[in-house]
């Protein structure tokens, strides 16, 4: 018998003999799976005659015995009794959890497929005697089950669920993330699910096709069990700790860099910001391509130094915006995030919201309104592309630029009269069940401003040309240097070079000419009067 309160869910396998490469059984994947790292094991096989998942049951019951791993049984839970399995799983659909703990009895393992919020407010309503640990998901489409019900959630749907719990002191209850977890995702989403509090993240995955249907079902055990132990997600190929302190003279290195390195800076952006990203990306030392060509985004990304600039003010197709996502994820390299009126209309919000679940960015960006937004803090609506009345309190801009930087575990920059930039990034590491290392309000922020400049906000692409700014410090960046620390230099650049333009521009017409020649000037020169912007501690 298992102390239920001790399971390890870090990897939960979950089998379907409907997927089987040639020359493997069930209990072959199982064994393998079970000498490699997996810690729990989920018989599920739909459409099985009693009979034989009875006979399955057994042998698989054997292997988990064998390795002192819990054996659950999905949904059957006559056959749960039958052979006294450990425990079993159940989903919204099946037998009441009620039922099944006066059947199973206190001491076996009770697991419940939960998608929604309500369904957590009734495990929690049901106290410890009731549910032991929930399968939170979909987190992505699946082929394993047929007909999802439910849209699929990303990381972000999970943590949302993981408040809930938090909020509804369902402290027992553990859980596991399922749904589409391929090692090209997992660390990603391990890193980003987590409660808002930052107390708890999910005990484990669960994965069904990457083993089921492996022919090296063991290797790829392996595989999984390092991504989940190595607690790292170095999503780019250079460090995104921030050992060192800003400095005047780090910014200089840092420009020095980037004029060496000369980074591509790859734009899918809106039609008002081509001519002039372009622009920017030359005046500073880098080299722009616009390109909406699938065919080439891998070709694209694996040339050095090349940086995605993701701005979806004119949405492109959602297919090439993800297919550009995943090839700069893939290669390692930063994408810089402009989601252009996050919330303005339903299908800018669900683009959006798809790219942030599928994709890992280095740097998210945005106006008050995108910001507050993206931190479920806007009271409105966002109406068009503009920030909107960003008369919102500093102190409060300074909290959703966190909330937004700790949930995608990036950099996040809120614009506005002042600028607020914040390193959720952790490191790169993260935990299983005991929430993050850094909780919001930990999460490190600074202010860039040089007073008033009216001028930066009225003219267009303003905003759009710091994301291709950003993208050039990031994308030049060497090894050993921080991200953080290129985000600032390039907001403290861009913010230094409006103020010079705007003292040197007749209106708002001249103003995006003056400010390209700004950016050119302090890119080139070595004029340090010209930094006019402070960074302070937000
Ligand atoms: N009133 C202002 N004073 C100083 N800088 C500003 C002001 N308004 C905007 N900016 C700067 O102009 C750029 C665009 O900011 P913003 O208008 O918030 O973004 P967007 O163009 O995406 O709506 C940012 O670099 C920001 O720092
Ligand atoms: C006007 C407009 N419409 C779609 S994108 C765009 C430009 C937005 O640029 P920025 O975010 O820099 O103001
Ligand atoms: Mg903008």
């Amino acid at each position: 018998m298992f102390d239920k309160t001790k399971v390890d869910y870090s990897l939960y396998l979950v089998t379907d003999s409907t997927m089987l490469p040639p020359g493997t059984t069930l209990e072959s994947q199982v064994y393998a799976a079970l000498q490699n790292g997996v810690t729990l094991v989920q018989l599920r096989e739909k459409d099985t005659d009693t009979k034989i998942f009875i006979q399955h049951a057994v042998k698989v019951q054997k292997l988990c015995r064998e390795f002192k791993v819990p054996l659950i049984i999905n949904d059957r839970v006559d056959v749960a009794l039958a052979i006294d399995a450990d425990g079993v799983h159940v989903g919204q659909g099946d037998m009441p959890i009620s039922m099944v703990r006066k059947l199973v009895g206190p001491d076996k393992i009770v697991g419940w497929s939960v998608g929604y919020e309500h369904e957590v407010q009734e495990l929690a309503a049901m106290g410890p005697q009731g549910v032991d640990y929930v399968g939170l998901g979909m987190v992505f489409p699946t082929n394993t089950k047929k007909n999802p019900k439910k849209s699929p959630m990303g990381p972000r749907g999970v943590s949302k669920l993981l408040d809930t719990l938090q909020t509804s002191n369902a402290t027992w209850c553990r859980t596991v993330a399922i749904g589409g977890l391929h090692p090209d995702n997992i660390p990603r989403v391990l890193s980003q699910m987590c409660s808002n509090d930052g107390k708890r993240s999910v005990d484990g995955i669960a994965v069904v096709s990457d083993i089921m249907a492996s022919s090296e079902a063991g290797k790829a055990t392996k595989r999984l069990r390092n991504l989940i132990d190595s607690k790292n997600y170095q999503y780019v190929d250079f460090v995104v700790n921030n050992p060192e302190s800003h400095s005047p003279a780090l910014e200089k290195e840092y420009i020095q860099v980037t004029t060496l390195n000369s980074p591509l800076i790859h734009h899918i952006t809106n039609k008002v910001h081509y001519n002039f990203g372009a622009n920017v990306a030359l005046a500073l030392g880098s080299s722009p391509i616009m390109s909406e060509i699938e065919s080439e985004f891998v070709e694209l990304s694996q040339v050095p130094h090349a940086t995605l600039l993701l701005n979806t003010g004119s949405v492109a197709p959602l297919e090439s915006l993800t297919s550009a996502m995943r090839a700069y994820n893939s290669a390692g390299r930063p994408i810089v995030f402009d989601p252009v009126g996050f919330s303005a209309t339903s299908v800018r919000l669900q683009l959006n919201s798809h790219l942030l679940a599928y994709g890992q960015f280095a740097c998210i960006k945005g106006n008050a309104g995108e910001i507050l937004s993206l931190a479920d803090l806007n009271t409105g609506k966002m109406r068009g592309v503009d920030s909107g009345d960003n008369g919102s309190n500093l102190s409060l801009l300074v909290e959703a630029t966190k909330i937004v930087a700790f949930r995608y575990r990036c950099v996040a920059v809120c614009t506005g009269k002042i600028d607020v930039v914040a390193d959720g990034t952790c490191e790169g590491k993260f935990k299983l069940s005991s929430g993050s290392p850094l909780i919001p309000s930990q999460i490190p922020a600074y202010k860039v401003e040089c007073g008033d400049i009216p001028v930066m906000g009225r003219i267009t692409a303003s905003g759009c040309s710091l994301g291709t700014t950003i993208a050039c410090l990031v994308g030049g960046l060497s090894k050993d240097q921080s991200l953080l620390s290129a985000v600032l230099t390039a907001v403290r650049l861009y913010k230094s070079a409006g103020y010079l333009a705007s003292s040197r521009c007749e209106g708002s017409g001249s103003f995006q000419v003056r400010l390209i020649d700004a950016l050119d000037q302090m890119f080139q020169g070595e004029d340090p009067q010209y930094w006019k912007a402070t960074l302070s501690s937000a």
